[in-house]
């Protein structure tokens, strides 16, 4: 019975891809055990497939990411990968891909391991694409849900194509998140199945009616066939149609989650725990009662958002587009620079030095503001730094500044005040970007009046698989 309990937990991140192995464990006081994680980079960033796009396009290579998928799991050990029940799925959201029905991948051989390639597919559109500038938007039909819409949105983008390259859009007749299309392949769907929590993620949900709006969508000429079947979080959206890796034919999927309800769902162990995530993004999330319903008009200058969660539940965000991508770009640029200086350093060596050196420097009176990609609420404000004294000017300074920036700018969205009056009593921190850097940590700490803990290194994925241990195949006797 015990060779029955394991389920594999994907999460297809910006940045990379996150895999792990989770079993029901009776004994252990959070109910589980993590066996076995894996990630890998995805590199999948590409120049967008409309010119028109121009360099406000982020798209990412489909390919790309379901090879380091398949990297993740070649790297999963082979005796417990076939003993997995079940499959969760999660991602990053709001972005968008399209596919042909039918010919969305082809099944084949990665040496021994049967694999899927992806075939007539499109590129992913991800939430950092900004192409859908804010007269765009403003041309763009109020939608009748409680949340706005906002450039990388999956239907602004489509709204997008639309009016910018019509002929790309007849190419395809399916559409998803990266994420959809995973379980689409791996369960052989013929229409994308999507949970309401990436629905509401493309923008024109209906929270509420758990469902999209087809009347204004249709009558602004939207793709309506283009819009996935929506369900439940939480349910299972078929069965693998062929063995993948060691995992079984006739294994059930999960519909897909959001990386964000996923990640909660690894670590908030009570209502009165908030949960901040650090990873490309950040994202700041409490809990709401579960009678709560947000107000029915959508605000587009409001910080905090309310996302579906499981049981009709709210959580609320505030998600910042500035989290661990501004390090990034922060340590890509340094690079880049040692290149024109005519210099070599690997990435890797710049995030730990800066991080060392940020670890010496305690305080800074620099200020960086770090909102390099613009916020949702506040797409024309981008990145400063004020207060430089050549006394400030050391690598220590710069990344102590810039990671108390990011933390400070989620302060602005959501004061850590307003979580203690709905209380919050405890701040658990998830999320690669936060786990890898002390200063990080430290400027949390010292920013949060809370305590902080620490959840796992690839949480989207431990509770993608712990949704599905634990609502899918809790009915089982382990
Ligand atoms: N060697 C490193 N040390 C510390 N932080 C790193 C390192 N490499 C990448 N990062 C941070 O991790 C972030 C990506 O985190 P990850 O969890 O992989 O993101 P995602 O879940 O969005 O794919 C990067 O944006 C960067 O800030
Ligand atoms: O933007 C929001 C919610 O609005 C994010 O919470 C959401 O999780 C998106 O998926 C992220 O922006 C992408 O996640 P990640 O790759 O940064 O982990």
């Amino acid at each position: 019975m015990a060779a029955r309990s394991v389920t594999l937990g994907i999460d297809l991140g910006t940045t990379s891809v996150k895999a792990a192995l989770v079993e029901a464990a009776r004994g252990d006081p959070s109910g589980f055990v993590v066996l076995a994680s894996c990630a890998r980079p995805a590199r999948a960033e590409t120049a967008a497939q409309s010119a028109a796009a121009g360099p406000q396009g982020q798209e990412q290579d489909v390919r790309r990411i379901i090879q380091a998928l398949h990297e993740c799991l070649a790297a999963l050990p082979r005796q417990q990968l076939c003993k997995v029940c079940g499959i969760g799925v999660s991602g990053q959201m709001h972005g968008v891909m399209f596919w042909k029905t039918g010919q969305g991948c082809e099944w084949t051989k990665a040496g021994a391991a049967p694999v899927f390639e992806p075939r007539a597919v499109s590129h992913l559109v991800t939430w950092q694409d900004g192409r859908c500038g804010s007269k765009f938007l403003a041309s763009l039909p109020r939608p009748e849900s409680h949340l706005s819409v906002a450039t990388g949105f999956g239907c602004a983008t489509i709204f997008w194509l639309l009016k910018n390259s019509p002929e790309f859009l007849k190419s395809y007749d399916a559409a998803g998140t990266i994420h959809d299309y995973v379980v689409a392949m791996l369960c052989g769907l013929t229409r994308p199945l999507m949970s309401d929590q990436n629905a509401a993620s493309w923008g024109y949900f209906n929270t509420r009616s758990q469902s999209w709006n087809l009347e204004i969508l249709r009558d602004a000429g939207f793709p309506v066939h283009l819009l996935p079947d929506v369900t439940e979080p939480g349910n299972v959206a078929g069965r693998t149609s062929q063995a993948w890796f060691e995992i079984p034919k006739g294994t059930p999927v999960g519909v897909a989650l959001g990386d964000l309800q996923a990640s909660v769902y690894s670590c908030m162990a009570q209502r009165t725990d908030a949960v901040l995530n650090i990873s490309t993004s950040v994202q700041l999330v409490a809990s709401m009662p579960s009678g709560f319903r947000p107000a029915q008009t959508p605000d587009p200058a409001a910080p905090v958002a309310y996302f579906p969660y499981f049981d009709r539940t709210y959580l609320a965000v505030a998600a910042s587009l500035n989290g661990g991508n501004v390090l990034a770009m922060f340590v890509h640029m340094l690079v880049q620079w040692m290149a024109d200086l005519g210099l070599e350093v690997e990435e890797s060596t710049v995030y730990s030095r800066m991080i060392q050196a940020a670890a010496q420097q305690r305080d800074t009176c620099l200020t960086i503001t770090p909102t390099v990609l613009g916020e949702r609420h506040l797409p024309d404000q981008l990145a400063s730094v004020t207060s430089i004294s050549s006394s400030d000017l050391s690598l220590g300074h710069v990344t102590r500044a810039l990671c108390r920036g990011i933390v400070q700018n989620l302060h602005s969205m959501l004061p850590f005040q307003q979580l203690q009056e709905w209380g919050v009593e405890r701040v658990i921190g998830s999320g690669s970007a936060l786990s890898r850097n002390e200063v990080l940590k430290q400027e949390v700490q010292r920013a949060f009046p809370f305590p902080v803990s620490y959840g796992q290194d690839v949480d989207a994925a431990v509770g993608a698989a712990l949704v599905m241990l634990q609502r899918n195949l809790n009915q089982q006797e382990y």
